[in-house]
């Protein structure tokens, strides 16, 4: 293997509180949030068929109109205690904020440009009052940063002259400036997620970045930092040259999810999921697919199940309103979660042989087996094959503890589950198995 200094500085898990914390989440929410919201798709009467949040990017709308945007930025309906409890509601146990996205706009009021909250009409500090509101219902805080920075004049995608390496030098002192002041300010964040790492001139900022990491690190202790952020020795983000998991959790799966455990290599991973396909702003014409509670449901499952964390993202519009269909999903999903979320928080992978009904986890102090049925066999007969050793003493239902199962042993370590489906169901069963070695 390849000598690094700024690969992977751990290899393996991270075992400390902190992260056991984060393990088990299960469900959180993104947030995106900030001038992109003013627009929502849409400019001078034209449609923006992109991410709403990279409006700015689209020939439609001229850079210096939106850079003014922030002119108009006066969220009369924000309502941080509102969100937090919705997200509560929902069984969300962390949320990620956008503090700054690739706009450079800040949430926060920055000493470090005029391009922040305080200049606008609106005039006060977004983060703060959600980092308070989500703190007093119990969801813990990250901080979604964008390292790319359309708006500073120091940003570069890549690095070709000495101009552009001496910019550069100011854009990293304001970027760590940055990080670091945000952390003074809210200092009960368990985290950073980092974005916009991908160009160039950033890749080439290993021992800057390690460095920062490692100072960020020694501001909050135990503070969590996904595969996003840094560079190695060879610009290699995500795993090292090496091919070793850098950060504290593997952040590749956006706007998807693995198939198989063995995709996550054991790592800790985060899925961080749109609910129509590519839109995290605020969007006030979604087209195409827009996913139901159902499917949401079942990407969180799936998740739990390969040792993941599902995140829904939010964007609320240019008011600050979390807009209807997002309540809805949000309602939906925390009825689910209100009767089920045993088999979710907690938990994780459970190595046994993958069935077509559905999904496995398995509480990661107790236990205890959870099958979480999606895809009812006509028969009512669900599959179970259980490693060498393992029987099924006790089988019964989560609503229903008194609705107990007989498992039918069809080979040996094979059983049927008879399921009674008579009764008219439409969302995801949940069956709790105790299992015991004989
Ligand atoms: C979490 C998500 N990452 C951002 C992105 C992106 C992107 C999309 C296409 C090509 C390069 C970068 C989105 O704007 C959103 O913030």
């Amino acid at each position: 293997s390849l000598t690094l200094k700024h690969g992977a500085h751990r290899l393996g898990k991270r075992t400390d509180p902190m992260m056991e914390r984060w393990r088990n989440y299960g469900l959180g929410q993104f947030i995106h949030w900030g001038l992109y919201a003013i627009p929502g798709g849409h400019w001078n009467g034209a449609y923006y068929g992109g991410a709403a949040e990279w409006i700015r990017a689209w020939k439609g709308m001229p850079n210096e109109q939106y850079d003014n945007l922030y002119k108009e930025f006066d969220p009369a309906e924000f309502d941080p205690k509102a969100w937090a409890e919705q997200a509560k509601d929902m069984g969300a146990k962390y949320m990620i904020i956008t503090t700054k996205h690739h706009d450079g706009f800040c949430l926060w009021p920055s000493e470090f440009t005029d391009y922040d909250v305080t200049n606008t009409p609106y005039g006060n500090d977004i983060i703060g009052p959600l980092v308070e509101a989500y703190d007093a219902v119990g969801i813990d805080v990250y901080l979604y940063f964008s390292v790319m920075d359309w708006n500073h004049p120091g940003y570069r995608s890549k690095l070709e002259t000495i101009n552009d390496k001496e910019a550069y030098e100011e854009f990293k002192e304001f970027t760590r400036n940055q990080l670091l002041e945000l952390l003074e300010r809210y200092p009960t964040t368990k985290g950073l997620w980092f974005d916009g790492t991908w160009d160039a001139a950033w890749k080439e900022q290993a021992d800057f970045a390690d460095n920062l990491a490692t100072e960020m690190r020694e501001m909050i202790p135990g503070l969590i930092i996904g595969s996003r952020f840094r560079p190695d020795d060879y610009g290699n983000r995500h795993f090292d040259s090496n091919g070793d998991l850098m950060g504290d959790y593997e952040q590749g799966w956006e706007r998807k999810l693995p198939e198989t455990y063995e995709e996550t290599k054991g790592n800790d991973w985060d899925c961080v999921m749109t609910v129509p396909e590519n839109q995290w702003g605020y969007h006030s014409d979604w087209r195409g697919h827009v996913k139901t509670s159902y499917e949401l449901i079942e990407m969180l499952v799936k998740s739990v199940s390969l040792d993941g964390n599902f995140v829904m993202n939010f964007g609320p519009n240019g008011q600050g309103e979390i807009r209807q269909e997002e309540t809805q999903l949000a309602k939906e999903i925390g009825e689910w979660m209100d009767k089920n979320n045993e088999a979710i928080y907690g938990c994780g992978y459970l190595d046994w042989e993958k069935q077509d009904w559905g999904y496995y986890t398995k509480d990661r102090q107790t236990g205890k087996i959870y099958m979480i049925v999606f895809n009812r066999p006509l028969n009512g007969a669900l599959k179970i094959k259980t490693p060498d050793k393992v029987s099924l003493d006790k089988v019964y239902s989560l609503k229903d503890s008194s609705q107990s199962f007989v498992p039918e042993e069809i080979h040996k370590n094979e059983f049927f589950i008879h399921y009674p489906f008579s009764e008219h169901i439409d969302s995801p069963i949940v069956i709790v198995i105790e299992p015991s070695s004989n």
